[in-house]
């Protein structure tokens, strides 16, 4: 059996890692090895199998020893240790969700519903590193990826709506107890219904302002949205705007790029990302064909018809969060012209956006 190190197990994104591995008894085909930064020696965790004790993750040698690493343990982990460990002449493959390698040459994106033909022939070609992609553009891919295979896509306009676990755990605390501050800002007034509407509204806009909690996000989210993710560009783009049309041609293999680009927006919903699209296709097909072309894209796209009350049910994050569907509705022709279609897409960004493809590469990798 190939042994398998494991960085970041315990994070939030490990974590769904390890519950999908679970799930799908990933482990009863390798031999795990757990590492961490911060806890080496204790037990390692158990999931169905005795994997002694937790190695150090930062110890080249214990590293080397591994025929694959996993690592959700983050960027800043990735740029420190991953250099150093391919220096040290280590030749194994390397599953990173981290952004930091994704747009390097050796390198290649992960989201095999997608781009299977495309990992299986880097493969062939002996790329050691396989990346998992920004969650925002796994989810639009997973659910847009039969246009694009189609070859009907000129280019799309995206407009996103982020969970809070993007950010991390700690943004998803924060997200929670700002809806408890506000509401705890006007109990008395909702217990009593003659209280008048307007004074609760100036005593929650008062909360928003002054007490809800914004030392993660750095601006209220509760009650809000922050219509900024990740650094500032020169060019006026967020770097999750820059990364819609870099890492979606990658991860199609495009040659002659696609153009993606639009806004990046985060919103109160705790971890499903969604996504507004405007696509521009580059022909006139009869929406039933759109239709079908869109389903045909994986077995995870959750097919949503652009009707008032199956919408409001089902293509919302109180159906779709922890589940595998990625949701796809709201499609119908725009009033610019015949080539432009509508698409609402979204999809719980732990498991699609972080922590699925790497497994199902590891899955690859065992054949
Ligand atoms: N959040 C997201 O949506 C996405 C994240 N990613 C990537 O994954 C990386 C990891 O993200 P995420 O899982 O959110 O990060 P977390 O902060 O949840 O976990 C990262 C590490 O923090 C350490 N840690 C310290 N205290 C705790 C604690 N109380 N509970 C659990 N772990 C703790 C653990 O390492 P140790 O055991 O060594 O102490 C853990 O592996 C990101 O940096 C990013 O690169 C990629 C796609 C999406
Ligand atoms: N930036 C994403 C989460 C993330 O970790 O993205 P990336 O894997 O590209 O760094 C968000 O905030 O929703």
């Amino acid at each position: 059996m190939k042994k398998v190190g494991l960085v970041g197990w315990r994070g939030m994104v490990g974590s769904v890692l390890m519950q999908r591995m679970q799930e799908e008894k990933d482990f009863d085909v390798i031999d795990p090895v757990f590492f961490t930064t911060s806890q080496a020696g204790q037990a390692a965790p158990n999931f169905g199998k005795d994997a002694g004790t937790l190695k150090n993750a930062n110890d080249i040698a214990e590293l080397s020893a591994m025929d694959v690493i996993i690592s959700c343990q983050g960027g800043d982990y990735t740029s420190d240790i991953f250099p150093k460990l391919r220096a040290a002449g280590w030749n194994g493959y390397w599953i990173d969700a981290a952004s930091t390698l994704r747009m390097e040459e050796n390198a290649v994106i992960v989201l095999d519903p997608v781009n299977d033909d495309l990992i299986r022939a880097s493969l062939a070609k002996g790329v050691k590193n396989y990346i998992g992609g920004n969650c925002t553009n796994s989810i639009m891919l997973m659910g847009m990826g039969g246009l694009f295979k189609a070859g009907l896509v000129d280019w799309v306009s995206s407009m996103t709506y982020q969970a809070a676990s993007g950010g991390g755990a700690n943004h998803m605390r924060e997200l929670i107890k700002g809806m408890g501050v506000v509401y705890g800002s006007v109990a008395d007034e909702l217990a009593t219904p003659a209280s008048a509407i307007l004074e609760i509204d100036r005593k929650v806009a008062e909360t928003i302002r002054s007490d809800v909690p914004t030392e993660f996000f750095g601006a209220p989210l509760a009650g809000g949205l922050i219509p900024w993710i990740d650094a500032q560009l020169e060019n006026g783009q967020t770097k999750e705007e820059w990364k819609g049309q870099a890492e979606v041609n990658k991860i199609l293999g495009n040659e002659a790029p696609i153009p993606v680009d639009g806004l990046c927006v985060r919103i109160g919903a705790m971890r499903c990302h969604s996504l507004a699209l405007t696509i521009k296709l580059n022909k006139d097909l009869p929406l039933a064909e759109i239709e079908a072309l869109i389903q045909s894209g994986n077995q995870w796209v959750k097919w949503v018809p652009n009707d008032r009350a199956v919408t409001v049910q089902e293509l919302t994050p109180a159906a779709i969060t922890g589940k595998m569907d990625i949701g796809v509705g709201r499609v119908r022709k725009l009033n610019m012209g015949p080539e432009y279609i509508s698409a609402f897409v979204i999809g719980d960004q732990l498991l699609w956006g972080a922590a699925e493809p790497l497994r199902r590469m590891l899955r690859i990798l065992l054949g």
